[in-house]
């Protein structure tokens, strides 16, 4: 029986090799991990990340070919394929700082395979890392080799949260990436054939390492640029009166652009569109290309605007200060569908009203109290190393309330945030919320989600992104 091991049971490592586990009941996959309380829960019936159609995957498989554990080494020493899908966050000290990917948990992964590995394996590249990685990878292997064979394989992963399950069902593609050696190819097959179990062999792209390695890169800068460009867009929308709906529905229908990723927002989140890009631009300024790298930084630049614009738009419509008005942020998640808060948009846009003396109330169906207080309280880039590593017990910020109601958010409210484009935020009874609220009261669309003519009729002040302002805002021009 084969055996496959995962180090990392995170966002990644825990829904792809579930679904390994699903689809291929012949090979047996250990997922391994140094978080204690991670296994625990991965173990449990309260699974540590929120997932539509994890539960039942974990469920039919967990026992059977499955298993969590923090025994790391024995489960990698056992394993014929060991998947590496562990943090790989931005360095906030010494050389590259802000920008360069931190590998010290990929190199810590890697050691520890070297030390304990008694058998041939094949390595595998899960995380996103800098391009020429797997040449560092492989030095370290086989330095401290004991005569044991590695063969290096770069398979990035492209899942996006909230459609982890259906993405990793039906990928797009799979990117497997080796050396151009027989050994290499003989590798990359030993992949495919996992792989092939349900994927169609049309989609297994195979490559070199190093197109593998940046194509992950590449295809996040695209589809960051493509929320940057829109977002840009909507700024100029809103200058002129055009609706930046259509104008993205008109631009989507040229069959070569395409319709997806052109919803306008408060900006992108998540824990990999900036994380990749500033790596991708380190990787350019080391390769001596300033101008390339200038040009996908200006992808950040746009979606920070975007963030700092939200916010000087909220407070200039209310009268230049929110000093101690009550703003409901309705959503925390950086995307619907999860309860993952890494990078997402509502922790500038509420340090931003917090700046101001805001006072929050905060409500998102999957995003607790505890974590919420952790993110508005934790350094830039502390969120993406393992749990037990993070801060220990931040400071708590006093002008923010989480609460586990819209209508509790809201009332006696001045204004409504809407940050996370969560379904039930459509299905909110406004009326209710309206005639709870301090007057004039204004809502702030950051996803498009309201219906604002409805909203209008009701009495609200509603700002949405890129769409023509109501004439309270004309006059209250957002000045940075
Ligand atoms: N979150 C996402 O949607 C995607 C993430 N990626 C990439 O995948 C990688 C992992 O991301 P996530 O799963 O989101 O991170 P995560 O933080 O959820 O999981 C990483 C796990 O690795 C564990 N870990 C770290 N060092 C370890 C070691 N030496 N031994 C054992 N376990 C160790 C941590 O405790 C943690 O549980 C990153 O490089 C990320 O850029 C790629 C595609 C999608
Ligand atoms: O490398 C990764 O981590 C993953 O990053 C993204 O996935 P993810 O961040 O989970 O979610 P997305 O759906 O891409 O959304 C990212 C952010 O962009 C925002 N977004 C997305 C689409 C859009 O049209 N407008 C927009 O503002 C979302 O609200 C969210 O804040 C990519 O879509 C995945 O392919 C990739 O594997």
């Amino acid at each position: 029986m084969v055996k496959i091991c995962c180090i990392g049971a995170g966002y990644v490592g825990g829904p792809t090799m579930a679904v390994i586990a699903l689809k291929c009941p012949s090979i047996e996959v250990a997922v391994v991990d140094i978080s204690v309380p991670r296994i625990a829960a991965w173990n449990s019936d309260q699974l540590p990340i929120y997932e539509p159609g994890l539960d039942e995957v974990v469920k039919q498989c967990r026992g059977k070919n499955l298993f969590f554990s923090t025994e790391v080494e024995k489960h990698v020493c056992e394993a014929d394929i060991v998947f590496v899908s562990v943090n790989t966050p931005t360095k906030t000290r010494g050389l590259g700082a802000g920008k360069a990917a931190d590998l010290t948990y990929w190199e810590s992964a890697a050691r520890m395979i070297a030390d304990v590995s008694k058998s041939d394996k094949i390595v595998v590249e899960k995380s996103t890392v800098p391009v020429k990685t797997a040449e560092a990878i492989e030095k370290i292997l086989t330095h401290n080799s004991k005569g044991i064979n590695y063969q290096i394989l770069s398979n990035p992963e492209f899942l996006a949260e909230g459609t982890a399950i259906e993405d990793l069902f039906k990928p797009d593609r799979v990117l497997i990436g080796g050396r151009e050696t027989p050994e290499g190819f003989k590798a990359v097959q030993a992949l495919k054939s996992v792989y092939a179990h349900w994927v169609p062999e049309d989609r297994i792209i195979t490559t070199n390492l190093w197109s593998a390695e940046l194509s992950k890169l590449a295809a996040n800068a695209f589809l960051a640029q493509r929320i940057s460009s829109v977002n840009a867009m909507s700024a100029l929308c809103e200058a002129t009166g055009a609706d930046v709906a259509e104008v993205a529905y008109a631009v989507g229908k040229d069959s070569r652009i395409g319709p997806k990723f052109l919803n306008a927002s408060v900006g992108f989140g998540g824990s990999c569109f900036q994380k990749d890009i500033l790596n991708l631009v380190y990787i350019c300024e080391c390769n001596g290309l300033p101008e390339v790298a200038e040009y996908w930084k200006q992808v950040i630049k746009i979606n920070d605007y975007q963030k700092s614009r939200f916010v000087n738009r909220i407070v200039s419509s209310m009268f230049n200060t929110v000093a101690n008005k009550k703003v409901a942020i309705l959503g925390f998640a950086f995307k619907k569908d999860t309860g993952d808060t890494r990078e997402t948009p509502a922790i500038d846009v509420c340090k931003g009203l917090l700046g101001d003396k805001a006072q929050l109330s905060i409500y998102d169906p999957q995003v607790t109290e505890d974590q919420i207080q952790r993110d508005l309280s934790m350094n830039k880039f502390d969120w993406d190393h393992p749990l037990h590593l993070q801060p220990m017990s931040p400071s708590t910020v006093k002008q923010v309330h989480t609460v586990w109601d819209a209508y509790e958010a809201t009332k006696d409210a001045h204004a409504v945030c809407i940050l996370t484009e969560w379904d039930e935020f459509k299905k909110l009874d406004f009326q209710r919320i309206y005639d709870n609220m301090q007057k004039p009261a204004f809502v702030f669309d950051g996803r498009n989600v309201v219906n604002a003519n409805k909203l209008r009729e009701i009495g609200f002040i509603v700002y949405s992104i890129g769409k023509p302002l109501d004439a309270w805002l004309k006059d209250m021009p957002a000045v940075a």
